[in-house]
């Protein structure tokens, strides 16, 4: 468990996190989202006592991380996969890494396995792709198996197949027990991994919440038609508590009927239909929305707040 109780960090002027408090559960994946200087790496290094708080509190399983007794047990982190010996071979990093606390070539060689990396295990991590990196920096953090995981951006550079790898991964960690928290700015690759979310936007948590609770509140509930003929079908659906919404000549949305209700008209009456769908909301609507209303927000405190210059919505 990771608890962050009023977690604050100024640089000079800069208020780069903004009295933070949240909880990294065990049993889930957590998402730590946020655009480009919001304040997600300052937030991790904090918590792994690389960054002295200006005030608050970071806690890993109860106590500031920089006390662990045994620190490689209790938490492993991937900060940067750059951060290696290019020179040396992914197994001598590995076993290099473990030799500090006792961990020989067995768990090496299972941690690599489980990476997907064994086949290229002797080769020199310099010649490594981004992706292939990546999964030696979560081999790296996965080696004395620990209980909480930090990974800050994992996901950066890896293929398709890499994402969906990296997901049942973190499942994996997670439905064991598990601590595990990862940030990105990426919205469509932490809809596909994360559980739970925690937004932040200019060192403030702007949600903190199940990441379908999330993109729920989004939905419009909406329909969208597109038809050759769109405006006899849109005379059809008209009535009350239906409102009728062109995009363009052939293509409408509707609310207050639902998609069968739709259908069921169109083919009564012998209308084609080129597309009907249920206008699906995805996280990406659903961070716009909220960071929408944190710029406005932001807009209207300007002559009061002073530091941060990024706008939470920035990277979007
Ligand atoms: N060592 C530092 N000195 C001064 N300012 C810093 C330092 N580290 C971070 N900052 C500032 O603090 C703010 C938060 O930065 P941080 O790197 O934590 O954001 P982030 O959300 O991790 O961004 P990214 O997605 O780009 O990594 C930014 O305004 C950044 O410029």
């Amino acid at each position: 468990m990771i608890e962050l109780n009023q977690l604050t960090k100024t640089y000079g002027e800069t208020l780069a996190v903004d009295a933070v408090t949240f909880t990294v559960r065990p049993g889930v994946v957590t998402g730590f989202l946020g655009p480009n200087g919001a304040g997600k790496s300052t937030t991790m290094r904090m918590i792994l006592g690389l960054d002295r708080p200006t005030a608050g509190t970071a806690l890993v399983n109860g106590h500031p991380y920089a006390e662990a007794a045994a620190p490689m047990g209790e938490l492993g982190a991937l900060l940067d996969a750059k951060a290696v010996d290019r020179n040396r071979s992914a197994r001598n990093h590995l076993l290099a890494l473990g030799a500090t606390v006792g961990i020989g070539a067995r768990r090496v060689d299972h941690v690599l396995e489980s990476v997907g990396l064994s086949e290229v295990a002797s080769r020199a991590a310099g010649s490594f792709s981004l992706g292939m990196g990546q999964r030696l920096g979560i081999a790296s953090a996965l080696l004395a198996d620990p209980g909480v995981l930090i990974l800050d951006e994992p996901v950066n550079g890896l293929d398709l197949d890499g994402i969906q790898w990296i997901r049942s991964l973190l499942n994996e960690l997670a439905a064991e027990g598990r601590t595990v928290l990862l940030s990105s700015h990426l919205m469509s690759e932490m809809q596909l991994v994360a559980d739970h979310l925690v937004i932040i936007g200019r060192g403030r948590i702007l949600a903190d919440t199940p990441l379908q609770d999330f993109i729920d509140s989004s939905s419009t509930g909406a329909a969208v038609v597109a038809s050759p003929e769109a405006s006899r079908l849109a005379g059809l659906l008209a009535g009350e508590g239906v409102t009728l919404t062109s995009r363009e000549a052939s293509r409408f949305e509707v609310r207050g009927l639902d998609a069968a209700a739709i259908g069921e008209v169109a083919s009564r009456h012998g209308v084609t239909l080129h597309e009907l769908s249920s206008s699906a909301a995805s996280l990406e609507t659903a961070y716009l929305a909220l960071t929408r209303d944190a710029v406005e927000y932001a807009g209207t405190t300007q002559q009061t707040s002073h530091q941060s210059t990024d706008q939470p919505g920035e990277a979007a």
